[in-house]
């Protein structure tokens, strides 16, 4: 398939009224700007599209007699679209150009009783298969919706003149390269100079006629031999090349603009003039080239040099184009892009100097934010190390705590055994006495008590007597005066709370005659002041503190039994049912299968039966 040269309409097609030839291009490249405003712009483009619609039509009209019927010479951009619509145009005068490619063309749609919706899709198998041959042939193509209002017409142009393009290099031989809208031959190169090769409308017409009849005796000399064709073919590829190149690098350096900067100016007049731009100096540097080929090969004809041999001769302008393509390749490579960084330069396009520097600050930000990221990278590896560290320490004092809690557990077990037998040295059974202090109205009496030692004695005297019975002394664990505190009473006891928790019996009672101070002292004349708490409550409150705090290590389970003893009568008072209360027999046992906390919470007037013990198991 041959080679297509991309058709572009901003860059290789400038119509005619603009377009410029050998010396319009020179001009161009003296520096001055040409500006155009959008309308008169808008007006050279419709122009340009009528010109290459007419091209299109009347081609057709040449290919096919039902075109040339119903299609004019100069047809409207609606006209043309509603004339091949149908596609039967197009699919003759593809069968013309590559007989066989469409086998079936719907010639005379049936109208049946379906009606308009059956003969549109009659059509549209027409269209469809004219795309499908088209495409497969490699050829430009377009959209079935291009043919309808508002679609692109410009698209369907193209196709038709690139099928031309195809169809006139196939009738030429098939030889070298082609592209619709204009041949390219090796004739243009001395009459048009290489930028003839943009359009065929671009040649300049004011060059020397005795020029163009030696060029002719050159053709002659070649006999446009299969040679020629090659260089020809090779040269092509070169353009077509830094045609490409340069299109794709305008593509992306428009795109980095518009994407880097919102307020780039979008207009149609800006882009075209940077196109124009672009267009000028690649046509400067294609007349350069053209120039010195033409010198070159005048030289030549003139017999400056040295008479050569033909394959010399074709040997000396390949290696001439090779060189020449190198040199412009890298001029275009040097107007899109920066070497080496792919940073896009702008020295061509004289509106981007801010955006330059807007980007040397972006690509500043972007190095100082790549050196922090690189820091931080750094500070997150140094916490990671200093983590891992932490957690070997922490691993470390783990396994040193573990091995010092089993030592405490031994350490706390001694402690507890040690601390019970203190208990029991103490003594199993211990009798404390307390002495009631003297309420309001006996405080003019006279006390008993006439001596109290720190060893448990106590000295009691009876005034009605005399002599050696006047005076008796008992003997207790421990003598409490009447001004003890409810507190330093509770001290001596508060050890054996520990010893229940540790799995010992305990039973704390009080005994006294009546208004003794046994009440006072087991409960407390104020059960809401806890300064004034008894045994019993003090006691209670230690039980449930202590056990609180073994929870990590014990799990305690506290009961409670509340019995009255009345009479010789045994009562259970939290048995709910009135008749059950009563215990069956006069006789009442103890029996301690778990640890006990005997308290008596008020009178004890004990004759307290035999069996009754609070030992210590
Ligand atoms: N240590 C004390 N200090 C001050 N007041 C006391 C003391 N001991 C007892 N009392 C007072 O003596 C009175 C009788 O005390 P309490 O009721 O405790 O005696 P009791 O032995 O329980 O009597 P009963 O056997 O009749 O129940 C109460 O008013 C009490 O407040």
């Amino acid at each position: 398939m041959p080679h297509e040269i991309s058709p572009n309409p901003m860059l290789f097609n400038t119509p005619s009224k603009n377009s410029r030839g050998l010396k319009g291009l020179n001009s161009l490249t003296n520096g001055t700007e040409e500006f155009i405003d959008d309308r008169e712009l808008a007006q050279r483009k419709a122009e340009a599209a009528a010109a290459r619609r007419n091209q299109a039509a009347e081609w057709l009209r040449q290919m096919d007699h039902g075109a040339a019927e119903v299609l004019p010479s100069e047809p409207s951009e609606e006209h043309f679209c509603l004339s091949l619509r149908n596609g039967l145009i197009l699919c003759n005068v593809l069968n013309k150009v590559n007989p066989g490619a469409i086998p079936k063309v719907v010639e005379i749609p049936i109208i049946d009783t379906e009606g308009a919706a059956q003969t549109a899709i009659q059509y549209f198998e027409n269209m469809r298969n004219f795309l499908v041959a088209v495409g497969r042939m490699k050829l430009l193509t377009f959209e079935v919706s291009d043919l309808e209002k508002g679609g692109s017409s410009g698209k369907v142009v193209d196709c038709i003149l690139c099928l031309k393009g195809y169809y006139e290099w196939r009738e030429s031989g098939g030889v070298g390269v082609w592209k619709y809208g204009g041949t390219v031959r090796i004739s243009s190169f001395p009459k048009g100079s290489p930028s003839s090769l943009i359009g065929s409308e671009s040649a300049d017409e004011s060059v020397d006629e005795s020029e163009s009849s030696q060029f002719e005796e050159l053709l002659e000399y070649l006999h446009l031999s299969s040679e020629v064709s090659l260089q020809e073919s090779k040269v092509s590829n070169a353009l077509t090349f830094l045609f490409d190149h340069l299109g794709i690098g305008l593509l992306q350096t428009y795109l980095t603009e518009t994407n880097e900067l919102d307020d780039f100016p979008m207009n149609s007049m800006v882009i075209d003039i940077v196109l124009r731009k672009a267009v000028k100096d690649l046509s400067a540097l294609l007349i350069s080239q053209g120039n010195q080929l033409g010198i070159f090969l005048k030289n030549m004809l003139k017999g400056n040099c040295k008479p050569l041999l033909k394959h010399e001769f074709l040997r000396d302008i390949s290696n001439y184009i090779d060189q020449r393509s190198g040199l412009v390749s890298n001029e275009f490579s040097k107007f899109c892009r920066c070497s080496g960084k792919g940073k896009v330069v702008y020295h061509d396009i004289g509106y981007s100097v801010d955006k330059i520097n807007i980007l040397d600050v972006q690509q500043k930000q972007l190095e100082e934010l790549k050196a922090s990221f690189h820091m931080t990278k750094l500070e997150v590896q140094q916490a990671h190390l200093t983590w891992g560290q932490q957690l070997k320490k922490i691993a470390h004092h783990t396994k040193d705590l573990e091995v010092a809690s089993s030592s405490y557990h031994k350490v706390l077990e001694e402690n507890r055994q040690l601390y019970n037998q203190v208990q029991d040295l103490k003594g199993a059974i211990r009798v404390y006495c307390r002495v009631k202090p003297f309420v309001h109205e006996q405080s003019d009496e006279e006390s008993t008590v006439e001596y109290i030692g720190e060893n448990g004695n106590i000295m009691i005297v009876n005034r009605h007597k005399q002599g050696k019975d006047a005076r008796k002394m008992f003997t207790f664990n421990k003598v409490f005066g009447g001004n003890t505190t409810q507190q330093q009473i509770y001290e001596d006891t508060q050890p054996l709370i520990r010893s229940v928790l540790d799995g010992f019996n305990v039973c704390i009672f009080a005994y006294g005659q009546t208004g003794s101070g046994k009440t006072y002292t087991m409960s407390g004349p104020d059960m809401t002041t806890e300064d004034t708490w008894g045994v019993n409550y003090r006691a209670l409150r230690d039980l449930f503190e202590l056990s609180e705090a073994r929870m990590d290590v014990i799990n305690y389970e506290v009961g409670v039994q509340i019995i009255e003893i009345y009479n010789e009568q045994v009562r259970d008072l939290l048995v709910i049912d009135g008749s059950n209360r009563k215990y069956p027999s006069n006789s009442f046992f103890f029996f301690f299968d778990h640890p006990c906390l005997l308290l008596c919470l008020d009178n004890l007037h004990i004759r307290y039966p035999k069996q009754f013990s609070a030992q210590r198991s």
